[in-house]
């Protein structure tokens, strides 16, 4: 992914000024920076539900700002959300499955016709659905209520759901917050894993820095909408602006 002079405003405030990096294929990104740093703002504008004032932002080689909203799954973007966003009624395979709704391909006369390739394609996600619930520990739970699992639960079932539509670049919003010290952990684990598996480029905002040194290549740090700094873990996090700033967030 390549940013350029990413700039987004909102009347009198700018949450993103010049912002511009590069994530590496398949290299796993932190993007780090006190509350209204411009992180969330940013993931927005990759997957299409901002429009910035300015700049570019390349997947693949392929200008996503050129791209409606409803189509960036299919240039391979997914994401999570801080919060899960899961249908708490639908059972927990329902749930992933609706990650992988806009991959069938059929037509909607298709699908209410029932034609045999549709159903074909529909009993193969449903397998690849429940083959990414076991990859991650999540097994037994299928046909349980998404709204009754605990909170740790859910934010793996968003992830699955993430998988299902086959991303090559996954976008993890604060995917540790609200999850016990082990969970975090194991949060860490999976991420590593889920880059190996599937061979993803992943860029992950977070303020849990232990989660961000364990599994990142390279970090990002946004201050005020401005890239401050940019490098390893180790050196973001020593960083004297980004110390500061964080510092003057607590
Ligand atoms: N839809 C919006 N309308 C107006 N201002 C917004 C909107 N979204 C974000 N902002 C502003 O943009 C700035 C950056 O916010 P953003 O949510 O991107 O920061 P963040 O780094 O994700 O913070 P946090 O860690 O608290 O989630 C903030 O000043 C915020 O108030």
């Amino acid at each position: 992914m390549e940013v350029r002079d990413l700039t987004l405003r909102f009347g009198g405030v700018t949450a993103l000024a010049d912002v511009a990096f590069d994530v590496g294929d398949r290299q796993i990104c932190g993007l780090v920076g006190p509350n209204g740093a411009g992180k969330s703002s940013l993931f927005n504008c990759v997957n299409g539900y901002y429009r910035p004032s300015g700049g570019s932002i390349r997947v693949g080689g392929v200008d996503v700002l050129s791209v409606p909203a409803h189509r960036m799954v299919r240039l391979g973007i997914a994401r999570t959300f801080q919060h899960p966003t899961l249908q708490p009624d639908r059972t927990v395979l329902d749930n992933v499955l609706l990650g992988g709704h806009s991959t069938l391909s059929g037509t909607v006369l298709s699908a209410m016709l029932a034609l045999p390739g549709e159903r074909r394609r529909e009993r193969a996600l449903v397998t690849r659905a429940r083959e990414l619930l076991d990859s991650l520990g999540l097994a037994g739970v299928e046909r349980t209520s998404a709204g009754d699992l605990p909170y740790g639960s859910q934010k793996r079932v968003e992830i699955a759901r993430a998988l299902l539509s086959g991303p090559r670049l996954l976008l993890l919003d604060e995917p540790a917050s609200g999850l016990t010290h082990s969970e975090v952990g194991e949060v860490g684990e999976l991420i590593s894993r889920i880059r190996a598996d599937h061979g993803l480029t992943v860029i992950v905002v977070e303020h849990h820095m232990g989660l961000i040194s364990a599994v990142t290549d390279h970090v990002v740090a946004l201050v005020s909408g401005r890239k401050v700094a940019e490098g390893t873990a180790q050196a973001v996090q020593s960083d004297p602006v980004v110390v500061s700033a964080y510092l003057g967030a607590a």
